[in-house]
């Protein structure tokens, strides 16, 4: 199928250390996937796979049915801290990544600039990063990134320095938002209340070295309004046990 990302039996050693140990996953066009496991796992070692910025390793990486190589930069990447500029206004922020793509200053923030109310952030188009809330942060931070039309997006932890409300309200809105355009999302995450809400499949990893200890369809109905309802609890519960359960490698 085109536009699918596929990794087969994908490693990684840093020295003499195993931090990937065979990673098989794949995600879909317009699918939501999570990929979820304990801190320190190895998880954004994958992306830095991904998008380029680690030589070496074992296992095939595939993009559209060819080596990734070969794919023409597929990916949009929002690292786990927002990396606003905070010397420059937040639609100078957002616009950059098209900017860097050689896409003029006037036609960037044209493009950037009616967004900005879809995305919670009207008003705000002159402000510094420094007068935002961390919750309008992300959602700048996220409006770089799908703005750049790539045909997945790479979210690395993007609420993961939130405070409990803010973090809520978030996933709330990122799942209206992803029901509204059905971008093709790869998320990281450690929260399995946060992936079981969001995700249409999701992988559980263990600790390292990664390895993928189970993928898990979410059967929920969408659109999805409650991060507690008792099905979302029983799955999350279940992952929970997987997570927890002593590794072979952790026995030793
Ligand atoms: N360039 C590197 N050289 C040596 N070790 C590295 C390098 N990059 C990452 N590591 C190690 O690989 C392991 C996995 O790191 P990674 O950042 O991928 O984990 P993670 O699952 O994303 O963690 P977290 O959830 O805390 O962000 C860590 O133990 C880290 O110290």
């Amino acid at each position: 199928m085109s536009r699918r990302l596929e990794l087969r039996q994908v490693s990684k050693r840093f020295g003499d250390i195993d931090v990937l140990a065979g990673i098989t996953l794949h995600v879909e066009p317009g699918e939501f996937v999570s990929i979820l496991g304990p801190s320190g796992a190895g998880k954004s070692t994958i992306f830095r796979l991904l998008t380029g910025g680690l030589e070496g390793h074992g296992g095939c990486v595939d993009f559209d049915g060819r080596p990734l190589a070969d794919a023409c930069r597929p990916f949009a990447f929002m690292p786990q801290h927002d990396a606003l500029m905070p010397w420059r206004t937040v639609i100078e922020n957002t616009a950059l990544g098209l900017e860097v793509q050689g896409m003029s200053r006037k036609a960037a923030r044209g493009k950037v600039a009616p967004l900005f109310g879809e995305f919670g952030l009207a008003g705000f188009e002159h402000k510094y990063p420094a007068q935002l809330s961390g919750g309008m942060r992300q959602r700048a931070a996220l409006l770089r990134t799908v703005v750049q039309d790539r045909a997945m997006l790479l979210l690395d932890e993007p609420f993961g320095a939130l405070d409990a409300l803010t973090r809520t309200g978030m996933q709330r809105w990122l799942q209206m938002m992803w029901d509204r355009h059905r971008w093709t999302v790869l998320l990281i995450t450690h929260d399995v209340r946060e992936a079981v809400f969001l995700s249409d499949r999701i992988y559980v990893l263990s600790g390292r070295p990664a390895r993928v200890l189970r993928e898990i369809i979410i059967p929920l109905p969408r659109p999805r309004k409650d991060l507690a309802s008792p099905e979302a609890s029983a799955i999350e519960a279940d992952i929970l046990d997987t997570l927890l359960e002593p590794q072979p490698a952790q026995r030793t």
